[in-house]
């Protein structure tokens, strides 16, 4: 666990769910760490702490692997948002979200806000392939550039289509007992991006800080705690590329 972790309590837990490979603790990684880098396959689920305004906001990278999924629930309970993360070239991918992943969210809070997220937009979009320059630290020298830029990867098929997520969003608020005009409109919460070169990633999560911050708030005023209890008997375990490390 972090340093940070260990001496600050998250106001408020964001989770992100989907298959293996998807590039769950990828988009972590960039997001945190602003670098895509070699990633195994997460045991269990490792979690970042990322202070938001004055609050601090827990985001839980889960394992995508099977063998994993009945820890998911445990993950999920008392979630503000949950991330349901497909890869853009893996039609099955999106399916699971549906088919596997989706029932893990009955443990959310009861206002759990929703993001559909397709990864991997790099291999099917040449606007994804471009480098997020943005995204890169500020403090690190950058290499300047003399030569022209090298073509782009050639680009895949894409199995997935925006209208699908769209689809998918609106399924995802009926198995919730919600009306699609009281929530946050489908076009708001489906988001390509690509972990490996920037695109869409912190709008991503910094949209879903911005849109839990009520959820604090309410809670705050309702005087309940609003920590998760970093104590609580779950166990977990890093994963080797330890982004809580
Ligand atoms: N081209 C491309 N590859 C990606 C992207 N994100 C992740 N990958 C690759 O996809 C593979 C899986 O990435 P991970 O981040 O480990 O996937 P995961 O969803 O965390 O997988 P599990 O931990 O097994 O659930 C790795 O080889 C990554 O390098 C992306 O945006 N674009
Ligand atoms: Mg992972």
């Amino acid at each position: 666990m972090s340093q940070a972790a260990r001496t600050k309590k998250p106001d408020v837990k964001v989770v992100i769910l989907g298959d293996m490979n998807v590039g769950k603790t990828s988009l972590l990684h960039r997001y945190t760490e602003r670098k895509f880098k070699d990633t195994i396959s997460t045991v269990g689920g490792a979690f970042f702490l990322k202070q938001w305004g004055p609050y601090n906001i827990s985001i839980w990278d889960t394992a995508g692997r099977e063998q994993f999924h009945g820890l998911g629930s445990m993950y999920c309970r008392g979630a503000a948002a949950v991330i349901l993360t497909y890869d853009v070239t893996n039609w099955q991918s999106l399916a699971e979200l549906e088919n596997r992943f989706l029932s893990l969210t009955d443990t959310a809070n009861t206002d759990c806000i929703f993001a559909i997220v397709g990864n991997k937009a790099d291999l099917t979009d040449a606007l994804a392939q471009e480098p997020d320059t943005e995204s890169e630290r500020q403090d690190e020298p950058q290499p300047v550039v003399t030569c022209p830029t090298p073509p782009a990867t050639p680009l895949q098929h894409k199995q997935v289509s925006k209208e699908d997520a769209i689809a998918l969003y609106c399924r995802v608020l009926r198995y919730k007992g919600l009306e699609e005009k009281a929530c946050l409109p489908a076009e708001t919460m489906c988001f390509e991006t690509s972990a490996k070169t920037g695109y869409n990633v912190d709008v991503l999560f910094e949209t879903l800080f911005d849109l839990v911050l009520p959820s604090i708030l309410k809670k705050k005023s309702e005087g309940e705690s609003a920590t998760v209890d970093l104590e609580a008997p779950i166990e977990v375990k890093r994963t080797k590329a330890g982004c809580c490390a």
